[in-house]
């Protein structure tokens, strides 16, 4: 058995085409949906994923402007940016680009963002109203994996999900997003002792870990969903997933890559969270 390869670039190319079209109408009516990233310090990856956020809000044709403090930014001085940000009617969706120097709190400023512009739904209000299956921001990456299941037609109810990785980003929202959709969902972790057994369980597998070709053909069941949320830089440049591609494409059912597997999906997702945050603030107007 050979894999079907799902291309996160194609199915974004198609959802960005469709936003295009909605963001021309909503123009139309006098919205014009803004998106403001923060990005502090020079981390060379964060500056290439905020550079595609703005390109992909470009394409689209939504306003978007980048705010690059230096690395020496206090917390303070963060978060007073923030509140102003928050009081600004003229902006939407607000996102600060992670991770953060260590001299600043994380969740300090996560809690600083107003919930409604909060489009990378990190807020705890945010993340509670997920775990009750209530309408909010859903995080960026987990949103995009749901998303490529469902455009793939990939059944999810009463299967067996195992997500590999329990971050607060990835792994622990993505398992409560398919728990949502009613798979049994375990979580496997560092402490994990019989992880193998468990991933060769799966009808769905998410690995989110950040180790190079981790997984391979040997932990999957014939005809699983692998999706690959990794993204290693080797030495020599290439990038490379958390799943041994080569080999698990010849057992998988569908498998992502990486490049071009979940990372575009995960930009894709922000524009939408954008608009959605921009269509709620100008209903509550
Ligand atoms: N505030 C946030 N920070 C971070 C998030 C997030 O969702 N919100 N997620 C990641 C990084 N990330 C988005 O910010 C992200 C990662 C990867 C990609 C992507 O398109 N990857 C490409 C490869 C790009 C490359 O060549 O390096 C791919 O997989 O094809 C987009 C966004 C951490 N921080």
């Amino acid at each position: 058995m050979s894999a079907e390869i799902i291309y996160g670039d194609q199915l974004s190319q198609t959802l960005r085409d469709q936003m295009k079209t909605e963001l021309a109408n909503l123009k139309k009516k006098g919205i014009h949906p803004k998106l403001t990233v923060i990005l502090i310090g020079d981390h060379p990856a964060s500056r290439s994923y905020v550079s595609g956020k703005q390109k992909a809000a470009e394409y689209i044709g939504m306003d978007s402007e980048l705010l690059q403090l230096s690395s020496e930014t206090t917390e303070e001085e963060l978060l007073s940016l923030i509140y102003e940000l928050n009081q600004d009617d003229s902006v939407n969706g607000i996102l600060v680009q992670l991770p953060l120097p260590t001299h600043i709190n994380e969740q300090r400023v996560i809690e600083a963002i107003s919930p409604i512009k909060d489009v990378d739904g990190f807020h705890p209000i945010n993340i509670g109203k997920m775990m009750t299956n209530q309408e909010t921001f859903l995080p960026c990456t987990p949103y995009g994996i749901l998303t490529m299941l469902q455009m793939n037609k990939i059944d999810i109810a009463g299967k067996h999900a195992v997500v590999i990785g329990r971050s607060n980003i990835v792994g622990k929202p993505v398992g409560q997003l398919l728990l949502n959709e009613n798979a049994t969902v375990t979580y496997c972790h560092s402490r994990t002792t019989n992880m193998k057994e468990l991933v060769q369980a799966a009808d769905i597998v998410i690995v989110a870990v950040g180790r190079a070709n981790m997984i391979d053909a040997s932990y999957i069941k014939e005809g699983a969903v692998v999706i690959d949320v990794g993204i290693n830089r080797l030495e020599d440049g290439t990038l490379t997933g958390d799943v041994d591609f080569d080999s698990v494409k010849e057992k998988a059912g569908y498998l992502t890559p990486v490049p071009k597997g979940v990372g575009p999906m995960t930009i894709t997702m922000l524009l939408k969270n954008t608009i959605k945050a921009a269509l709620n603030q100008c209903s509550h107007e």
